[in-house]
């Protein structure tokens, strides 16, 4: 297979898709790494596994609808598999193993088989202090945008999970690129307050249209670059309440065409109406309570 990924939306035709089988127990409060799945364990609230599945099979069957090959991780007894998109990431034709958060590693293996397809293709460890979660990598042709956080306090957030170092070594990698890092507002037990990723406050779609929560932003002028390169007309604000719903978290099979959630009624309508592209709705409510959506549920490998 030949990895090719410059972007979020170009025709898609190879991905890996997350699995919700054997989920392992919830968690306990002390054991959630997220805003969201706190949130959702302290209101005993965490979804069932038959949920996860049934919502996961769902967006298997419109991406299949699509002609997309979907791949999945090799099943891991007791593991948390939903959110495939961290745990590596496709730049252009290289793939990143990622330096997750240790809570996450034993995901990793579950991807042996896939990397094995990948032979011919350059994969890159990154060094011990490089951390880093697809999440927070954002791909828009000449531009990498990244999410992170560079405080001081940066080792005492569950939720930060990408350093000022990737941002060096991800400039290194591909000096021809315009990498953009901006830094998130992080809070690891109020899901209205802090971002986990990128993706979750900011997602292009479309051609050259994108979906942005401003306040999810720590510097207003970090989130003005964004306007500069978009243009404002380009741009769909979501309040605080549909970030909280994970509204910028969809995912794009191609620049006409959108996963996204049912109830995210705004923002389709936006889409369809306005932008002129076609959403494919489903139900992803239940995997949301653990902090990711649908973005965050894929790993493509291969975009036209
Ligand atoms: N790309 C994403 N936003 N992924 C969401 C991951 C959620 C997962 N509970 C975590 O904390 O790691």
């Amino acid at each position: 297979m030949r990895l090719n990924v410059h972007n979020e939306t170009a025709q898609l035709q190879t991905v890996v898709l997350g699995r919700a089988e054997s989920n392992g127990k919830n968690p306990t409060l002390d054991q959630t790494f997220d805003a969201k799945s706190y949130e959702t364990v302290k209101n005993n609230d965490y979804p069932k596994e038959k949920d996860l599945i049934a919502e996961m099979s769902e967006f298997e069957q419109v991406l299949k609808k699509y002609n997309v090959e979907v791949l999945r991780p090799t099943l891991i007894e007791d593991c948390n598999q939903v959110f495939s998109r961290d745990v590596g990431f496709v730049i252009d034709d290289q793939f990143f193993i990622s330096n997750i958060i240790p809570d996450r590693l034993e995901e990793l293996q579950a991807y042996r088989e896939i990397k094995n397809q990948f032979k011919g293709n350059k994969i890159n460890s990154l060094p011990e202090e490089v951390y880093v979660e697809g999440g927070d990598v954002i791909l828009y042709n000449d531009y990498i945008f990244v999410g992170t956080y560079k405080q001081p306090d940066f080792k005492n957030y569950k939720t930060g999970r990408t350093n000022v170092e990737f941002i060096d070594y991800i400039k290194e990698k591909f000096p021809n690129k315009k990498v953009l890092d901006f830094e998130l507002k992080k809070n690891d037990q109020d899901p209205y307050k802090g971002i986990l990723h990128l993706d979750c406050t900011f997602n292009p779609v479309g051609k050259d249209k994108a979906i942005i929560y401003k306040d999810g932003f720590l510097f207003e002028h970090e989130y003005q670059q964004i306007i500069g390169i978009f243009g404002k007309e380009n741009l769909f604000e979501v309040t605080k309440e549909e970030m909280y719903w994970m509204n910028p978290n969809v995912f794009s099979i191609s620049p006409e065409v959108v996963v996204s959630e049912k109830n995210f009624t705004r923002l389709n309508d936006h889409l369809e109406n306005v932008w002129n592209i076609k959403v494919e709705r489903i139900n992803y409510r239940e995997v949301s309570k653990m902090g990711g959506l649908l973005r965050c549920s894929t790993m493509p490998l291969i975009r036209k």
